[in-house]
């Protein structure tokens, strides 16, 4: 018995010595290729240790690997491989499409929350729901309807909003404030429902809004799960971070299934044709099915371009020559076209502004609203670096760690400069591959356009009329790795008047 005791403690001592050792010589090497992989634990040490700093963690990594793709080892079955090569991403999203499903395992982490809603399904279930919402996506009654329900939220309440807050002095949650627009806005034009949630005093819906974000965080924390058994249990039992779960998803599927039903309702009296009806419309659609797509296009809609402009505004603040270019490039579009500080512009006069296409593109590179996008390999392949990858592994590639690579951007790539998207001052399109923040192939965003109609009006309203003074500027804010690229404790800012929508005298100022 003695001799066994003194077996398994020597052992151990070797197993502890050579762990320690692996790690001390490891750390010596002047820069990582790849995941660091301990003997039977794989890489998840390191995963453990830098999980909170997921982004950067995995962008150091792939910086240092020649192709930009590195394998992860976990204990177990589970491989996978991160990458930040254009090429491969063109492989996986487009050239081999078929064999890069989402996967199973990705399904499962979201299906409580989006169901099998189109960003959580594959195959003909993802088939019907992409042929159904391109359909209306691709009208230009839509683009109008867009406009016409930007233009009036912001005149009759985004700006309001921002102009009674300026009177006030109050400190403002600014990425708070663009979410609500944005969920207002798609909730009008995805399902004809108006929910004012930026009406009154712009806090209306706070319940539903806190239920949504923490729906959409605990339901990405399980990503970061080391064994998926761990919130499964947890699920099981309905307690920590599960238990909440449980109930965020319970208020967002009651604010859904009411859409829902209020709609059905109207439907019988009249017969506009918007995203939500034309699902509404097939019979084999129940509800449950309809209440996954209103969710997913609530997430579609809202958080996306909400995170886009609020680190858009925060870059504002911290690069006072980019604003400048803007508001310069806007007076140049007013005063060819005869218009007023104020009045609305045109979906002409929104394509002409080129330099703020490019610096809010710009924004996005540095800091896309989808950082990270997993699909599962279906079977073996090689990808276009010769990176072999097996059945079943995860493949992820990863937006964020693309738009820091200076094989992709150069050695500039960290700064913010919108010039880089310019030719003779016009806006240049990237190749998808290179820039996926709206992904790329057959399952690329849907909403780019009506995207980029919305943040270019809001980022031009916001800024020709207000300053817009971010508390503590100089430091980056702390992102919140949620299924989208969120401001932890959101983006605190003072507003005030910056020109009273008649003269341009402080404009005047600004610009030069
Ligand atoms: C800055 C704004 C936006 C960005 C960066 C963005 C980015 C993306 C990305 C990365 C995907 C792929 C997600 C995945 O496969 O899991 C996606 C898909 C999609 N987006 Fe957007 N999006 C934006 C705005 C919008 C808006 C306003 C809408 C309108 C509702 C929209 C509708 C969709 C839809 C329907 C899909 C699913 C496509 C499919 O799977 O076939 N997006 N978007």
């Amino acid at each position: 018995m003695e001799v066994l005791s003194l077996q398994i403690l020597l052992l151990l001592f070797f197993l502890s010595l050579y762990f320690y050792l692996y790690a001390f010589s490891s750390k010596k090497k002047p820069a990582s290729k790849g995941f660091k992989a301990y003997p039977i634990v794989g890489a998840l040490p390191e995963f453990v240790r830098n999980r909170h700093r997921f982004l950067e963690w995995t962008t150091e990594i792939l910086s240092h690997c020649p192709a930009n793709t590195a394998v992860f080892h976990r204990p177990g079955k589970v491989h996978g491989i991160i990458t930040a090569s254009p090429l491969n991403v063109e492989h996986i999203l487009k050239t081999n499409f078929e064999n890069y499903p989402k996967g199973d395992r990705f399904i499962n982490l979201l299906e409580d929350f989006l169901g099998r809603g189109i960003f959580n399904s594959d195959g003909e279930l993802w088939r019907v729901q992409r042929k159904t919402a391109s359909y209306e996506f691709n009208t230009k009654s839509l683009r109008n309807f867009v406009m016409d329900n930007v233009e009036v939220e912001i005149s009759t309440r985004l700006v309001p909003v921002l102009a009674k807050a300026s009177k006030t002095k109050q400190v403002l949650d600014l990425q708070d404030i663009l979410e609500r627009f944005a969920f207002d806005n798609i909730c009008k034009v995805a399902f004809n429902v108006d929910p004012d949630c930026l009406g009154g005093d712009g806090t209306s819906g706070g319940e539903f809004m806190r239920a949504f974000e923490d729906s959409a965080t605990l339901s990405s924390g399980r990503f970061m799960c080391i064994y998926p058994i761990f919130w499964k249990i947890n699920k099981y039992f309905n307690v920590g971070t599960e238990k909440r779960l449980r109930e965020s998803i319970k208020i967002v599927h009651e604010f859904a299934d009411e859409m829902i039903r209020s709609r059905m309702e109207q439907k019988t009296k009249n017969n506009d044709e918007d995203l939500l009806s034309r699902f509404i419309g097939k019979e084999e659609n129940s509800t449950e099915f309809l209440r996954d797509i209103v969710i997913s296009f609530i997430l579609a809609g809202r958080d996306t371009t909400s995170s886009a402009l609020s680190w858009f505004f925060w870059l504002m603040s911290v690069n006072p020559d980019v604003e400048r270019k803007i508001l310069k490039e806007l007076e140049t579009i007013r005063s060819s076209n005869g218009k007023n500080l104020g009045d609305t512009y045109s979906f002409e006069e929104l394509r002409d502004m080129q330099y703020l296409q490019a610096a809010i593109s710009e924004t996005m590179r540095l800091y896309p609203p989808v950082p990270v996008d997993t699909k599962a390999c279906k079977s073996d392949d090689v990808l276009p670096d010769g990176t072999f990858v097996g059945k079943n592994w995860f493949v992820t590639y990863q937006t964020y760690a693309m738009g820091r690579m200076e094989s992709i951007w150069g050695k500039n790539c960290r700064e913010f400069v919108p010039e880089r998207w310019l030719e003779n001052g016009i806006y240049r399109q990237e190749s998808p591959f290179k820039f996926p923040v709206f992904n790329a192939g057959p399952r690329m965003c849907l909403g780019k356009d009506m995207a980029y109609i919305q943040m270019k009006s809001i980022a031009a309203s916001v800024i020709e009329r207000f300053e817009i003074a971010v508390q503590n500027k100089e430091q980056c804010p702390e992102h919140l790795l949620s299924l989208t690229l969120r401001m932890k404790g959101g983006l605190q800012v003072k507003v005030s008047i910056e020109v009273n929508c008649t003269g341009s005298l402080s404009l005047v100022r600004r610009t030069h």
